[in-house]
């Protein structure tokens, strides 16, 4: 029994509890109750699947916890380290609170300022995956980077599909001038290559979440890395039609080297808003650029001394870029407008009931009293 308890407790030090989070655990308020912490690895609609010192036990969030939340953002996600009690004689836990999240992918909902959603927590890097086919899109991948940049998790691209493109070396150009800073990789899931590029990602303890498309390859990426069936994947469920893929469904995997790996959803269903220091980032030459311009306001159209046009002018810089650029700045502005509006016309209607709102706690930060 002993070697079981050892080996179970290895198990959960391995989906990457390490001594930053156990500094974060000791700064929570002190609670009479055996709070362990456990890493959240699904979400289903009224329940999670966490992984605890004992073991992978199903859990929910307790009534001061639910009465506390005013965010979607608030309650755990995938990925997340949260505080939870053994009910006792069960394979069942209540989550009291959560740890501060280091990195989070958010999820807007659409037509509300204030109600966001985590899709994914607490990773360290984010795949961002674009096939070599017909789906390759440098604009879309800009929009995913500002996402990325967003969320904290150092942004990877992952052109997917290698064997599908003649010339795949010159998609990886476009991509890398496309995301300056950012790598870039090349690889074949299908004819394994280029995992050997990926080992520096793949280290023990850390979380990569998989972003990207439908089709692009995700779940054939994860299985190829996990050298071991742990998806299903579209071919297989073309196989088998009629819904018997019931597997238990889990979004957070250990891989055999120890690695963790998070399956999210794709950018369509991921608003971007108020993204304006992703927006920079992920347009970083332009940034840097825009740092000579002759004046500060400079809109970089047909302003003297605009260091971006002459950029343009030497071909240091695509003009095709700068379009981009502007065009995702005036998206989100106009989003951010007409989020607030929306948010405005919320509040009125909802008049005292958002006085809860002003009080609450940041989430992570919960009151255990
Ligand atoms: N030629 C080629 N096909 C691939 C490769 N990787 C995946 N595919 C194919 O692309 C299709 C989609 O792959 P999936 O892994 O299901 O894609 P996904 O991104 O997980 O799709 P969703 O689950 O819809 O998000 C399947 O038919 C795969 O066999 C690859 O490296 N080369
Ligand atoms: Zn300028």
């Amino acid at each position: 029994m002993k070697n079981r308890d050892t080996l179970l407790h290895q198990q959960h030090l391995a989906y990457g509890w390490n001594t930053d989070w156990n500094n974060k655990m000791e700064q929570m308020p002190t609670s009479s109750r055996p709070l362990v912490p456990a890493r959240v690895i699904a979400q289903h609609s009224h329940s999670y699947q966490i992984m605890t010192p004992g073991g992978e036990h199903t859990a929910t969030v307790t009534g001061k916890y639910e009465y506390n939340a005013t965010l979607k953002s608030d309650f755990p996600a995938v990925g997340d380290w949260v505080m939870a009690e053994k009910l006792p004689g069960e394979t069942r836990s209540v989550i009291h609170y959560l740890l501060p999240r280091q990195s989070a992918m958010v999820r807007k909902a659409a037509g509300s300022a204030v109600d966001d959603q985590i899709v994914g927590a607490n990773m360290d890097f984010l795949f961002i995956t674009n096939a070599l086919n017909q789906d390759f899109n440098v604009r879309k991948m800009e929009r995913y980077l500002i996402a990325a940049w967003e969320s904290g998790a150092a942004p990877v691209i992952l052109l997917t599909k290698a064997d599908l493109c003649e010339d795949p070396e010159a998609f990886a150009a476009r991509m890398e001038n496309a995301a300056p800073g950012v790598p870039v990789h090349l690889i074949s899931a299908l004819q394994d290559q280029g995992k050997e590029q990926l080992l520096p990602y793949l280290q023990p303890g850390k979380t990569i979440a998989v972003t990207g498309s439908s089709g692009v390859g995700k779940s054939t990426l994860l299985n190829w890395l996990a050298g071991e069936q742990v998806m299903d994947t579209q071919g297989i469920r073309e196989d088998d039609a009629r819904g018997r893929h019931t597997t238990t469904h889990r979004e957070l995997f250990l891989l055999p080297n120890g690695t963790l790996v998070m399956d999210t959803p794709g950018m369509r269903e991921l608003q971007l808003w108020d993204a304006h220091e992703g927006l920079e980032q992920t347009f970083s030459d332009i940034e840097e650029l825009a740092s000579n311009c002759r004046y500060r306001d400079c809109r970089h159209e047909f302003d003297p001394g605009c260091a971006v046009l002459q950029a343009i002018e030497d071909g240091t810089l695509e003009a095709k870029r700068l379009h981009n650029y502007k065009k995702t700045a005036r998206e989100l502005s106009h989003q951010v407008r007409k989020e607030n509006s929306l948010a405005k016309k919320a509040n009125k209607a909802a008049g005292s009931s958002t006085r809860k709102n002003q009080n609450r706690t940041k989430a992570g930060s919960w009151d255990m009293e």
